[in-house]
């Protein structure tokens, strides 16, 4: 569980980018963010995934409040993951070997440097994998992936590497609706499955009400709407 209370960010040079944002995430949570360009969300999940620092405000992660410490700090990075649009792989690599190895977040410098995995890495990375129906890809270089299969192998990654939430910038922006309903579709599914926290940037079109638990709307940097997944109403989306 997430649980923020009044998250304000104010960047050095003045402006207030988020204020007062509060709202709380529970496992098994799918919740979609929207809002107009610039209205924070991307600022949003960068705090949670501790990417930026916020001025005020209180950031608990299953009860706790995010430690201060780089150790502390390091779990929580593993375990609050951030996908981001076009999530950065390894383009000689293969899906798998992205799987293994990790991003530089998640893996040890070890293991960054010299690539060693251990066996039972290799058969978590190909389950995970494969429940990502990615299995006919494992050996495939990321740069002969789609858009929508980088998605997915990025969100195996996170899963592999111990992430309990996944924070997912814009997801599907880019691609076809196919792909999309692929992506978004696993997502859920893992979210009920494992019990996953999803946060997911989905302004355009309604993939949010399709898709989501709960609906949250920002505008200006504050907390415009709260509503659960359903059809958004002409007067709620004027808010955003
Ligand atoms: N490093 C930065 N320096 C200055 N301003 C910034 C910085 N990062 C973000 N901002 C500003 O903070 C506001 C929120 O940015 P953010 O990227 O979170 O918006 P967004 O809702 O994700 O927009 P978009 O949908 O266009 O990606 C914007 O006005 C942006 O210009």
């Amino acid at each position: 569980m997430i649980h923020i209370a009044h998250l304000k960010k104010q960047l050095p040079a003045g402006p207030t980018v988020l204020d007062d944002i509060s709202f709380r995430a529970d496992d098994g949570e799918f919740i979609a963010i929207k809002g107009a360009s610039g209205s924070g969300k991307s600022m949003l999940l960068k705090c949670l995934a501790l990417q930026e620092s916020w001025t005020s405000g209180s950031y608990k992660v299953d009860g706790k409040e995010v430690p201060t410490t780089w150790s502390g700090r390091y779990r929580i990075r593993r375990e609050v993951a951030l996908i981001e649009e076009k999530p950065s792989l390894h383009p000689g690599r293969t899906a798998l070997k992205n799987v293994l190895v990790g991003s530089a977040a998640q893996a040890s410098a070890l293991r960054r440097l010299t690539g060693m995995v251990r066996n039972d890495d290799y058969m978590g990375a190909m389950d995970t994998l494969e429940k990502l129906g990615l299995l006919d890809k494992a050996h495939s270089k990321a740069d002969k992936l789609s858009g929508g299969e980088r998605q997915r192998v990025a969100v195996a990654r996170a899963l592999v590497h111990g992430a309990k939430v996944l924070l997912a910038d814009e997801p599907v922006s880019g691609l076809d609706p196919h792909a999309a309903d692929k992506v978004l579709g696993d997502l859920k599914r893992l979210c009920k499955e494992q019990g996953l926290i999803v946060i997911a940037v989905l302004h355009q079109g309604d993939w949010a009400e399709r898709y989501a638990d709960r609906i949250i709307g920002l505008s200006g940097g504050k907390l415009a709407l709260q509503v659960n997944g359903r059809r958004l109403t002409e007067r709620e989306k004027n808010l955003l």
